[in-house]
């Protein structure tokens, strides 16, 4: 554990779930006892000044496993992303309730003493539209690692091209670090975007929405590479399409109106869920 992260102590967690039925009930998502937890949301509640967004969301994240929050526009996927790397804090009125335990510390994130900025380090976000920083390729993905203070040119370097291996853009851009990364190509600049989340070695990787600025062949190839991720890193992805959610995704969270409504493995949900609202959402009928 990084010391910045000072652990505020609960009692242990006891295993995934006592209830087998991943979704059984509205508001709880509960992976199935065979995988590791990397994370659980519990009691969930967030506000954005007097309008509440999350209402008693209780989701676990299965370690290196890709999750997939889907619903219809505005049902809250965005709001619930952000509070797993503190988003929220950045601006004044927004408010938590209820607690996101990282595993294996066992620490609540959400917790006033942690310091979100080290919560964004261990939990690294990839936004919708690519947004690499005015810099140079190397000195995007070297960004996390001189928040962090690593100054050491050599480890810098490592970390660096690691990371760009690990977002599959090495082998196209290892003779042009001090370009722009202006000058990539939008799935391209997904993917530096991917490495630069990547070098300070998260624990876990948020996606909202990162391929619905790309076109088939980027985000083909940003699906492929987020199968290669969940080796290493858990996965929560916010996606619109639904075909997406089915090919990448381990475990599915259909969200509404703020609430989660059921949860479950993918293949399931998608081929025989058991809330109708469900059903409605992923047969078309609404959304
Ligand atoms: N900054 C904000 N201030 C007030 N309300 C907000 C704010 N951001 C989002 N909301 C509200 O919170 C609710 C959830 O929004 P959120 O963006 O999380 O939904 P979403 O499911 O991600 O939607 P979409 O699929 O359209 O991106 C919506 O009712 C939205 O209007």
């Amino acid at each position: 554990m990084t010391a910045d992260l000072k652990p505020k102590l609960k009692p242990p967690v006891a295993g995934p779930s006592a209830d087998p039925r991943p979704g059984a009930h509205p508001g709880s998502g509960r992976a199935p006892a065979a995988h590791a937890l990397k994370a659980q949301a519990r009691n969930l509640n967030f506000y954005y000044g007097p309008v509440q967004a999350l209402k008693r969301i209780n989701l676990d994240l299965a370690e290196k496993k890709v999750t997939a929050l889907i619903g219809p526009s505005g049902c809250g996927k965005s709001t619930f992303l952000r509070c797993f790397n503190r988003m929220h804090d950045l601006y004044p009125g927004n408010r938590y309730e209820g607690e996101i335990l990282m595993h294996p510390d066992n620490i609540d994130i959400l917790g006033r003493q942690v310091d979100p900025i080290e919560v964004r380090m261990r939990i690294s976000m990839v936004f919708q539209k690519p947004n690499p920083f005015p810099k140079s390729l190397y000195e995007n993905v070297a960004y996390g690692l001189r928040v962090r203070g690593v100054k050491k040119r050599s480890l810098v370097d490592d970390k660096v091209e690691q990371a760009l291996r690990g977002a599959a853009l090495w082998e196209e851009v290892k003779d042009r670090l001090d370009d722009l990364a202006f000058n990539l190509s939008g799935g391209q600049q997904q993917r530096l975007c991917i490495a630069r989340a990547l070098a300070t070695d998260p624990e876990i990787l948020l996606f909202d929405e990162p391929t619905s600025a790309l076109d088939p062949i980027a985000t083909a190839s940003i699906e492929e590479l987020i199968a290669e991720l969940k080796e290493k890193v858990t996965i929560l992805i916010v996606t619109h399409n639904m075909q997406q959610a089915a090919r990448v995704s381990d475990y599915t969270a259909f969200m509404h109106l703020g609430e989660l409504v059921e949860f479950g493995d993918t293949d399931t949900i998608f081929t025989n869920p058991k809330q109708k609202r469900t059903e409605d959402y992923i047969t078309g009928r609404y959304g």
